[in-house]
């Protein structure tokens, strides 16, 4: 007998195929709920690299340019005047409970609850004492943002919105389903290459270049992709990527696959916290699993209190200007001490007659490990691991 699981994803299939999609014969929806990730993409028959898995005509992806909710008299211009992921969220909140709607075989097969920490109790959170993703769940920025940009639209368009039906709590549905399973497509130009998901994108928020590039290469859009994003993700398993051409979409095998393996895409080079943080899971082991070292916390550790304060903060600026001081150090799994945490201490240690001469000359010191940096260092180290209330620090 087929259950709700399979009929759905049937459903989504043909839906898929009805309307332009492009569907290898050697691929199928796969069952991982018992291992606690859903659906997944399967490989029915043994796949060669380079073989094109699915193409999607750009008219099945969800996004404020395709969502019915753009045609509705006087909303085009309230899309485009909310800003990141909330005009998408938006129009997800209206699709998503229109019986009608163009994408509904699509939300059938979509989850409606998530194992993200930002639905977790009070109590669970305090399990994640130690962790970066505490101060970066974001639930009540999240509300805010709600209230002020979101609920307006929904008051002053009661033919459209039920203020019963597109509350908060779908709202943050809607902002999940985003953080977990959209990808940013590059509308304008770049045919050829892969997709970025939007975590590379966050990635690459800080780098100037990276931007301005964007700005010559064209508007980016955020969108969710039917089936692109049925592709779970496994740290060190990646085999399909994304692709867009300036007409349609087209997921790639780019190593041989055999058949009944899964196929994953990659969501990036992802870290525990992260991975849990907007996915709800994580990967065991994890190679890009790190350490944050709060900035703030280095400081403290190699700073003289009894140095006089102008001297501490000329070191400070200094650091900054040679580009070593950060708001936070990363350890990566390789155990490597940041250089730039070596130097720092050289710095911060240094007697003010020898630091003079290192900001005359304006170099900075060598990374060099000796034990008066070494020993304070170990600290903070032990220091950082005691904040994970659930680890004993070994201090032999
Ligand atoms: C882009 S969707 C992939 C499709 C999803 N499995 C589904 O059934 O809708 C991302 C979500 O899939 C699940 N997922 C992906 N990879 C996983 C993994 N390795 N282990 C557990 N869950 C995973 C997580 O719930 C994640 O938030």
């Amino acid at each position: 007998m087929t259950d709700l699981f399979e009929k759905t994803s049937e459903i989504f299939w043909k839906w898929l195929e009805s309307n332009g999609a492009t569907l290898s014969e050697n691929i199928e929806i796969g069952d991982y709920r018992s291992e606690g990730a859903g659906r997944g993409i399967t490989a029915k028959n043994d796949i060669k690299e380079g073989e094109i898995l699915f193409s999607l005509p750009r008219s099945l992806l969800l996004s404020p340019l395709t969502s019915r909710l753009r045609q509705e008299p006087g909303i085009g211009d309230k899309l485009d005047n909310l800003e990141g992921w909330l005009p998408l969220i938006l129009c997800m909140m209206y699709e998503s409970q229109k019986p009608d709607s163009f994408w509904k075989p699509y939300f059938d097969i979509l989850p409606k609850t998530f194992s993200t920490p930002m639905f977790w109790g009070d109590d669970d959170i305090k399990g994640l004492e130690g962790t970066d993703i505490v101060g970066k769940i974001g639930k009540s920025d999240a509300e805010a943002m709600f209230e002020s940009n979101i609920l307006p639209i929904i008051k002053s368009n009661p033919i459209l919105f039920d203020e019963n039906i597109h509350t908060v709590e779908l709202f943050h549905i809607c902002g999940s389903l985003i953080m977990a399973y959209s990808f940013t497509d590059e509308v304008a130009t770049n045919a050829n290459k892969p997709i970025k998901n939007k975590e590379d994108e966050d990635e690459d928020e800080d780098d100037e270049d990276e931007d301005e590039d964007e700005d010559e290469e064209g508007a980016e859009l955020i969108a969710m992709v039917p089936l692109a994003d049925t592709l779970n993700h496994k740290t060190g398993f990646n085999n399909a990527r994304l692709f867009h051409e300036p007409e349609f979409l087209e997921m790639k095998a780019f190593k041989d696959i055999r058949k009944g393996e899964q196929i994953y895409n990659t969501y990036g080079d992802l870290c525990n916290a992260d991975l849990l943080r907007k996915y709800g899971f994580v990967d065991e082991p994890n190679e890009f699993d790190i350490v944050e070292i709060n900035g703030a916390d280095v400081v403290s550790t190699f700073s003289n209190p009894e140095e006089n304060e102008e001297v501490t903060g000329r070191k400070l600026e200094f650091l900054m200007e040679e580009g070593v001081l950060d708001d936070c150090f990363v350890l990566e799994n390789d155990h490597e001490i940041p250089e730039a945490l070596i130097i720092i201490a050289h710095v911060l240690k240094a007697p003010v007659a020898e630091f003079d001469k290192m900001e005359a000359k304006q170099k900075l010191p060598k990374a060099k490990q000796t034990p008066e940096i070494m020993r304070p260092l170990m600290e903070l180290f032990e220091r950082r691991l005691a904040k994970y209330p659930c680890l004993k620090v070994n201090k032999t």
